[in-house]
């Protein structure tokens, strides 16, 4: 199947790659590059210099004509404009970016600060969390991809809330991620200066990413979910690890929460419930794992789950992939079989 990616000098249009590359049925036929186009992707990328791609000015006709399936991974709002020119002109998009997961086109505006795309093209979007909307997502021919957080905290999250074994109204989301989740844009408080050595807390005040784990959380309440989310940033390139709070509704042992997680991620290829120590990033990075590790503190009533996934594999490109495979009705793992890097 002939793929383009647009956003493909970015980190994660570059995972994209990487992934496409290594899959039986999915060809990248055209990388897009606004800034580069006609430069060798080993310019942008020297690592790659075996691959002979040259970057594509973005021209939708051309895009339309030469391919099926567009990535988009740019930036928010870039979508929000290029994802109806390619849905009108028949084809199937997966969008990395935030323009399409929010179901509501006033709550996008107030948390993203942009105009949102059109009712008609958020109403076709499928949320992508492949390990729990399969259904729609084999129907699907706009995909949102979930963002990076929403993945980890949701995938902790949803078990314990569809069992109703959790008080909705006190989920507690510490969160932290590498600085790849930041993107790879020339930015000063990513220099490596402000980030090495230092552990920050930002979005204090409100991360876009609430009302995305909101509104997919509350699909599991039927309730208006509202949570606490503080995200940090952490001197590493790569890797999320979200720390979930909750007060249980009634005394649970910890063998009845385990048996909540296993069976509903029983036939989950990539969320490995741990067992044994707890889930860190450096046991998922370059993986489309996400580890779950869950702590019933019996002294407080309350729970602790651990979520931990490499932001640009089951954070952005890998997920995207697993929804290609998804959607397409090949096997789930297709071409995401790597295992994680450690050491
Ligand atoms: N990094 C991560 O861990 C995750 C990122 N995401 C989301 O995925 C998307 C991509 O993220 P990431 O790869 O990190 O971002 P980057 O900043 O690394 O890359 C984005 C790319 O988009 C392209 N771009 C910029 N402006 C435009 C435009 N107007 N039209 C077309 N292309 C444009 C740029 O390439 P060029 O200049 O060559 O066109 C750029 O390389 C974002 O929406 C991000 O929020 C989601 C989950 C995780
Ligand atoms: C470390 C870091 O800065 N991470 C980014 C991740 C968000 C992202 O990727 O943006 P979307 O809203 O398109 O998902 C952030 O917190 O804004």
């Amino acid at each position: 199947m002939k793929t383009a990616v647009i956003g493909s000098t970015g980190y994660g249009g570059v995972e994209l790659i990487r992934l496409i590359e290594g899959h039986p049925h999915l060809e990248l036929a055209m990388l897009v590059s606004t800034s580069q186009a006609g430069e060798r992707l080993s310019r942008a990328y020297p690592h790659l210099q075996h691959l002979e791609y040259t970057f594509q000015e973005l021209d939708v006709e051309r895009i339309s004509q030469e391919t099926e399936l567009v990535f988009l991974a740019t930036p928010p709002g870039v979508s929000v404009n290029l994802t109806p020119q390619l849905r009108a002109r028949g084809k199937m998009v997966i969008d990395l970016s935030g323009d399409f997961r929010l179901e509501d086109g006033r709550s996008y505006e107030a948390w993203y600060n942009r105009k949102a795309a059109p009712d008609r093209w958020l109403e076709e979007a499928v949320y992508g969390l492949s390990e729990w909307f399969a259904e729609e997502i084999r129907k699907a021919d706009l995909i949102a991809n979930p963002g990076c957080y929403p993945t980890a905290t949701l995938l902790g999250l949803l078990p314990l809330l569809r069992a109703k074994m959790i008080d909705h109204r006190a989920l507690i989301i510490d969160a932290k991620s590498g600085v790849t989740g930041a993107g790879r844009k020339v930015d000063q408080s990513l220099l490596f200066c402000e980030v090495n050595e230092n552990l920050r807390p930002y979005k204090v005040d409100g991360h876009q990413h609430i009302p995305e784990i909101e509104q997919i959380a509350g699909r599991f309440c039927s309730a208006d979910v509202k949570v606490r989310f503080v995200p940090h940033l952490v001197p590493m390139n790569r890797g999320i690890l979200v720390t979930l709070y909750t007060p249980m509704l009634h005394k649970y042992a910890m063998t009845e929460v385990l048996s909540v997680y296993k069976e509903a991620y029983e036939s989950a290829p990539f969320v490995r419930i741990v067992e044994r120590g707890w889930p860190a990033t450096k046991a998922v990075q370059g993986s489309n794992f996400c580890d779950i590790g869950v702590h019933v503190d019996e002294r407080t009533g309350w729970i602790t789950v651990l979520s931990a996934i490499d932001n640009l594999m089951k954070g952005a490109a890998g997920q995207a992939i697993q929804n290609a495979n998804v959607r397409m009705g090949w096997p789930v793992e297709t071409g995401l079989k790597g295992l994680p890097l450690v050491p």
